[in-house]
């Protein structure tokens, strides 16, 4: 009996010594809070009955596996292009990952099969523009991804409407943040909010630091300037708790990549024009473009460091940039659509510039007029030649040197899976 209440009493004080050291361990990382990260109850209970409780301390890895999923994720717009990319990435590479919230006006029948996996995902359908609903679902997450927005430079929505969804939107997300304790909110801005401008001036590889005279006069870029104004000045402000809000701005150029609705919407023409697509920007006109895995892995990298480097990240732009080729527009998306069979066809002297601008003018015109019958908007009108006409790139390494970014796809990569995609769509196209 002795004996037995001894062994009874060593393996007693030994659960009491371990539970003992995590308690001072989780001490010295803060009081309630897991190096900044606000603490959640864990929901995992103590297994492993076989082997006792003693048993449970000492398996290999799972004191890591029970203590590190503990943080709730919320991504805005995540059924969208980048948005389902920044979702699936953060799947495969947040491992301390314990809920990831999708919150989208539209609702991909795609988040089922994720809803398997270890991490527990939430589909959220509901509006930016609605405070309320934007408020539920931030409250209790660790990190916002605000990718949600209304990508329209082909005049399909009113201005009103624009302004509503990305500016508003923008707001009702930092007050959430703000009013539920929510720290770390990362905002996907754009290239356009530097530029091109409306003076057509060339940004040549420049970086977050180049001067540039950014003029907005179309909604849209207006919008993500505004939005991403109001994102980094509210880093610092005080949340619910106490503690600083940390904000950041990612500015992808043209994102590329499985899923791209114009890429798809140019394949398709091409193949409505007998396998042609006619070239109308010079091909010395560069256009920055970036693979959209290596935007979705930025997101995650930035929102991973906000908390550990608040002090250098926090308020900072980012270019999104990786090793895609520094090309024109069309002659960029013929790296995908050349081997699925299309062809660029030089047409330089049939379309001067000055003739497309014309182009141009008519389909706003056209647009204009046919608006109380029908919704007429072609990829070409003023604003998109403008875009496309106008020589915007940049490089730097501004997020390599504060969050260690490197792209985790090389061009290749990009190129290929890309390739694979728009190949895959073959089937369905005709
Ligand atoms: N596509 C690009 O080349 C590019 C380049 C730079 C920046 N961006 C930015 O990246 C973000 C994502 O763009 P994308 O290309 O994936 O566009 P997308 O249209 O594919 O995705 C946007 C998502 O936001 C959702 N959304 C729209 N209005 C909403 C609302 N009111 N409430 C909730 N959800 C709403 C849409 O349903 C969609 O799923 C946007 O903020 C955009 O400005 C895109
Ligand atoms: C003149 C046409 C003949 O082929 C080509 C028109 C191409 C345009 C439709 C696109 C050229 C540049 C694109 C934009 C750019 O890549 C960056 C963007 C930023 C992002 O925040 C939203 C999308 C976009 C505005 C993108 C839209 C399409 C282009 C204007």
């Amino acid at each position: 009996m002795a004996r037995v209440l001894g062994t009874e009493g060593w393996r007693l004080g030994w659960c009491l010594f371990l539970e003992w050291a995590r308690r001072e361990e989780e001490q010295a990382e803060g009081d309630g809070v897991v190096a900044g990260w606000p603490r959640r109850r864990e929901k995992t209970a103590r297994p492993v009955a076989s082997l006792g409780i003693l048993g449970a301390w000492l398996q290999p890895g799972m004191a890591e596996s029970t203590e590190v999923r503990k943080l709730v994720y919320l991504v805005t717009g995540g059924c969208g292009f980048l948005g389902e990319h920044v979702v699936r990435m953060l799947l495969q590479r947040e491992p301390r990952l314990s809920e990831l919230r999708v919150f989208d006006l539209h609702l991909g029948p795609w988040l089922e099969e994720l809803k398997t996996g270890p991490v527990q995902v939430t589909a959220i359908q509901g509006d930016v523009t609605q405070a309320h609903e934007v408020a539920a679902a931030v409250a209790g997450a660790h990190v916002v991804i605000h990718a949600a927005g209304l990508v329209d430079v082909f005049g399909r929505a009113s201005p009103k409407t624009i302004h509503e969804v990305n500016v508003q939107g923008t707001k009702n997300v930092i007050e959430a943040c703000v009013q539920t304790g929510t720290r770390f909110l990362v905002y996907t801005s754009s290239m356009e909010v530097v530029g091109p401008n409306i003076k057509g001036h060339p940004f040549y590889r420049g970086n977050e630091d180049t001067p540039y005279e950014a003029v907005h006069k179309h909604p849209y870029p207006c919008s993500k300037a505004q939005a991403e104004r109001l994102v980094l000045e509210a880093n610092g402000r005080e949340v619910r708790g106490g503690l600083p809000l940390v904000t950041c701005a990612l500015r992808p150029t043209g994102i590329y990549g499985e899923g791209h609705q114009i890429m798809r919407d140019f394949y398709h023409q091409g193949l409505r024009l007998g396998g042609r697509l006619f070239r109308a920007i010079p091909a010395s006109v560069e256009h920055g473009r970036v693979y959209v895995g290596n935007v979705a892995w930025m997101h995650v990298l930035v929102a991973r460091e906000l908390e550990r480097r608040a002090a250098l990240v926090g308020g900072q732009v980012y270019f999104c940039y990786d090793e895609s080729p520094y090309k024109s527009y069309e002659d960029f998306n013929m790296e995908f659509l050349g081997p699925c069979g299309l062809r660029l066809v030089e047409t330089r002297l049939l379309a001067p510039y000055w003739l497309l601008m014309l182009l141009a003018v008519l389909n706003a015109l056209l647009q204009w007029l046919l608006r109380p019958l029908l919704l007429y908007a072609p990829l070409l009108n003023p604003y998109t030649l403008a875009v496309a006409n106008t020589t915007f790139t940049v490089s730097t390494d501004k997020a390599q040197r504060h969050f260690g970014y490197e792209p985790l796809f090389s061009w290749e990569d990009s190129r290929t899976r890309t390739i694979r995609w728009v190949r895959a769509m073959e089937g369905s196209a005709q």
